[in-house]
C-alpha cells in the first residue's frame, strides 16, 4: 500500500522565476550588498555582451545613484510617519547599552591600531573605522536603509522592441543559449535583478533601447510576475532616435549595501577593464552627501578588439539523447547524411556517410522520423567513435596583447609576461588558456595576487583575495625564486575562454573544483604561467648581462641569487610549475572553503563528527588539508 500523504503534504509547483527568488543565493544574489554587487555584475556583462557582438567597441556608463528611504517613499508613493513609541524599533538603545557598546568599539579600534602600528599596513583600522561610521550614519538615520539606483548604459545592438518584455521579464530567456562563448550563459541575470528590485523596493525596471539603423527608441517600463513567470508591462512607447543612437540603457531600484561592496565593485571594475582595454567605462556613484561620491574612469587604450566569437556547432562527443532529438526534430536537413554533416562539427559528408552505415540506417531517413531505438543507436555510436577534436576557432580569447596591455593600464607593473595555450579540449567543448605574470606595479598588494577570469568574467568571490594574499604570504615557500614575499608584487593573471565553463551556480562566482573539467584546466595553465614567469625572470637575467644599471638597482639584492639561478639553470620551468601547481592546488582547496564559510555553513547540511584521539596527548593544529576538503580543528572544551 502506498504510504499516506502527510497532513498538509500538498503538490505543488513552482515557476523558474518562484524558484530563483526563493533561492537567490545560487545566482550572486545572497545579502543586500552582495545584491547591489551582483545587479552591477550582470548588467556590464551584458552591456559587453550587446557591444561585441556588433564589434563595437564597447562605451559602458554605469551610474549608481543613492536613495533615502524617504525618496523611494516619495517614488512609491508611500507616506513616511514620524515614529510614536521608540522602544519598538530595532534601534532602540538604552543609555546604559550605547554607552557599553561605545566603549567596546573603542577598545576594538585601539587593539587593531595596535596590531597596525606592528605591521605598518592599517587596512584593518581603516575597514574598522568604515564599519563604525556606517553603523553610526545607520543610527543617525534611526534604522533607515539606503537604496540605490543602478543604471548601465551601452553602445551595443540592443533590443528588438517586441523581445523587450520577454527577454527582460521572463526567467530563463535569452539569446545566448547557442554553443557560443559569451559571458551571459543561463538566461537569468537581468531577471534576477528585476526579481530583487521586486522584493526589496517593489519597483519596476526602466529599459530604453534602439537597434542600429533605426529610427526609434523603445521605451519600457515592465516587472516580472514571478507566480506566472511572464512579464508585466507598465507602459511601452516608441521615441523619437534623432542622433541614430543604438544600444541598451536599463534602470532599476533595489536595496543594497554600497558601504560594504565598495571595495568589490571597484575591484571588479578594475579587473573586467584589465581584460577588455578596448572598452571605456565611466563608473558614478552619487551620494545623498556629495562627500561620499565616488567617480571613476577606466580609459579606452586600445581599439583593437579580439574577434568577436562565432556560434559553432555540436561536437558529436557532447551530445546526449536529447539533444540529437532536438536536433532531429528542428534540423532543416531531409536526410540522415546531411543532418550529421550539416548539425554537428567536425563531421564532413564522406564521415556522415560511413556513421550512417555503421549505424545501419537508410540514409534517406527523415531525422524527425528517426525511432527513439534509431536515436539511443546513434546517440550510443557517436560516443564510440573517434571524430577531430573542435579547433577552437570560435573562440575569442583576449589576446596576449591585450591582456598584456589591460595589465599595463591598470596595475602599471615593472615588467609583464604572457602566454597563450594551445586549443584544449573538455566533453567536446574547446577551451583556450592565457596567463599572465606581472612584477611590481600600483594597486596590488606585496606577494602573490592570483587573478582568474573565464569567458573574460573576472572570477571574484567573497574573501578570496584575502585567503590568495594570506596564502602566499604564510604557505609559499617563496625562497624558491627568490623573491621576497613581503616586499614583491606579483601578479598571476589566469583568462580561460570555452564554450562551456562549469561554472559552479549561476552567479558565476567560481569554478568548481570538484569537477574534472577545472583540474584539467588548471594542470593545463599552470605550465603557461610558468612559461610566463620563466620569461619575465629570462628577460631580467639578459638585463643584467646588458649591465644595465638602472634595472639592475631595482633588482639588488632580492632577486640577485633567483637570476643567477636561471642564468645557471638551476631554477626551471619545470620547478617553477611544480611549485605554482602547489600553490594553486592550495588556493582552491582554501576558495572552497572559504566559498563555504560565506554561504554560511548553517545553511548546508551538517552533522557533527567525533574524532578519536590516536593517543592520549595530541595537538590540535590549524586546518587540516586533504584534496576533498579542509577540517578546522577546534578544541570543544
Ligand atoms: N544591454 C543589453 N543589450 C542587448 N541585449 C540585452 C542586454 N541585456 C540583456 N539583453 C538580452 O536579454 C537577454 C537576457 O539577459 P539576461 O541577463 O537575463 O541573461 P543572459 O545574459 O542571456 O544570461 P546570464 O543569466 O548568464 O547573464 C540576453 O540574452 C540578451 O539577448
Amino acid at each position: 500500500m502506498a504510504p499516506k500523504a502527510a497532513k498538509g503534504d500538498v503538490l505543488q509547483q513552482k515557476s523558474p522565476a518562484e524558484f530563483f527568488a526563493d533561492n537567490r543565493t545560487i545566482a550572486g544574489f545572497d545579502n543586500p550588498g552582495k545584491c547591489l554587487y551582483t545587479t552591477i555584475r550582470e548588467l556590464v556583462e551584458n552591456a559587453l555582451d550587446a557591444a561585441e557582438s556588433i564589434s563595437q567597441l564597447p562605451d559602458v556608463d554605469i551610474t549608481i545613484e543613492e536613495i533615502s528611504q524617504a525618496r523611494l517613499n516619495k517614488m512609491r508613493g508611500v507616506t513616511s510617519h514620524d515614529r510614536i513609541d521608540e522602544e519598538l524599533y530595532q534601534d532602540y538603545e538604552t543609555e546604559d547599552a550605547k554607552q557599553k557598546r561605545l566603549a567596546r568599539e573603542a577598545k576594538e579600534l585601539e587593539k587593531l591600531e595596535k596590531a597596525a602600528a606592528k605591521s605598518g599596513s592599517n587596512a584593518a583600522v581603516d575597514a574598522k573605522r568604515r564599519e563604525l561610521e556606517a553603523k553610526r550614519a545607520a543610527q543617525a538615520s534611526r534604522g533607515e536603509k539606503t537604496f540605490y539606483k543602478v543604471t548601465v548604459r551601452d553602445n551595443g545592438m540592443g533590443m528588438a522592441h517586441k523581445d523587450i518584455p520577454d527577454m527582460l521579464g521572463r526567467v530563463l530567456s535569452g539569446t545566448k543559449y547557442g554553443v557560443k562563448q559569451t559571458r551571459g550563459k543561463f538566461g537569468l541575470g537581468a531577471k534576477m535583478a528585476l526579481i530583487w528590485s521586486k522584493m526589496s523596493t517593489g519597483l519596476p525596471i526602466e529599459v530604453t533601447s534602439a537597434r542600429r539603423g533605426s529610427s526609434s527608441r523603445s521605451y519600457y517600463k515592465l516587472d516580472l510576475d514571478i507566480q506566472r513567470n511572464q512579464p508585466n508591462v507598465h507602459e511601452s512607447k516608441l521615441l523619437d532616435n534623432p542622433d541614430g543612437w543604438h544600444g541598451a540603457e536599463l534602470s532599476v531600484v533595489i536595496a543594497g549595501s554600497w558601504t560594504y561592496y565598495r571595495a568589490k565593485v571597484v575591484k571588479y571594475l578594475q579587473q573586467i577593464a584589465v581584460i577588455t582595454p578596448y572598452a571605456q567605462f565611466n563608473f558614478a556613484y552619487t551620494a545623498e552627501d556629495e562627500k561620499n561620491s565616488l567617480a571613476l574612469r577606466f580609459a579606452r587604450r586600445t581599439e583593437t578588439m579580439p574577434q568577436p566569437p562565432q556560434a559553432t556547432k555540436h561536437h558529436p562527443s557532447s551530445v546526449d539523447l536529447e539533444l540529437i532529438k532536438r536536433l532531429a526534430s528542428a534540423t532543416s536537413a531531409s536526410s540522415l547524411t546531411s543532418f550529421l554533416a550539416k548539425e554537428f562539427d567536425c563531421i564532413p559528408r564522406d564521415l556522415a556517410e560511413r556513421i550512417v552505415a555503421e549505424v545501419r540506417c537508410d540514409p534517406s531517413t527523415t531525422p524527425a522520423d528517426l525511432s527513439p531505438k534509431q536515436i539511443v543507436a546513434l546517440h550510443d555510436l557517436l560516443h564510440q567513435l573517434r571524430f577531430d577534436p573542435p579547433d577552437g576557432a570560435h573562440l575569442s580569447p583576449a589576446g596576449e596583447y591585450n591582456l598584456r596591455l589591460g595589465i599595463m593600464k591598470e596595475l602599471r607593473p615593472e615588467m609583464v609576461a604572457t602566454h597563450q595555450g594551445p586549443v584544449g579540449v573538455h566533453e567536446g567543448h574547446a577551451f583556450i588558456v592565457e596567463a599572465a605574470v606581472s612584477v611590481g606595479g600600483k594597486n596590488i598588494k606585496p606577494g602573490l595576487n592570483i587573478h582568474r577570469f573565464a569567458n573574460r568574467i573576472p572570477l571574484l568571490f567573497e574573501g578570496g583575495s584575502d585567503v590568495v594574499t594570506r596564502t602566499a604570504l604564510k604557505r609559499i615557500t617563496w625562497s624558491t625564486y627568490k623573491i621576497n614575499q613581503n616586499s614583491d608584487k606579483v601578479g598571476v593573471f589566469v583568462s580561460l575562454v570555452s564554450t562551456k565553463i562549469p561554472f559552479k551556480g549561476a552567479g558565476k562566482e567560481y569554478i568548481a573544483d570538484d569537477v574534472e573539467e577545472i583540474q584539467a584546466a588548471v594542470n593545463r595553465y599552470i605550465p603557461n604561467v610558468a612559461a610566463a614567469l620563466f620569461a619575465v625572470l629570462e628577460t631580467v637575467a639578459e638585463q643584467r648581462e646588458d649591465g644595465n644599471a638602472a634595472k639592475r638597482r631595482r633588482l639588488e639584492p632580492d632577486h640577485a641569487q633567483v637570476v643567477n639561478g636561471v642564468r645557471a639553470g638551476e631554477v626551471t620551468e619545470a620547478k617553477l610549475a611544480a611549485k605554482l601547481q602547489e600553490h594553486v592546488e592550495q588556493i582552491d582547496v582554501d576558495m572552497a572553503l572559504e566559498y563555504q564559510l560565506q554561504q554560511g555553513i548553517t545553511d548546508i547540511a551538517k552533522v557533527d563528527a567525533h574524532l578519536m584521539p590516536a593517543a592520549a596527548r595530541h595537538a590540535y593544529g590549524p586546518e587540516q588539508h586533504c584534496g576533498v576538503g579542509v577540517i578546522r580543528m577546534l578544541r570543544a572544551f
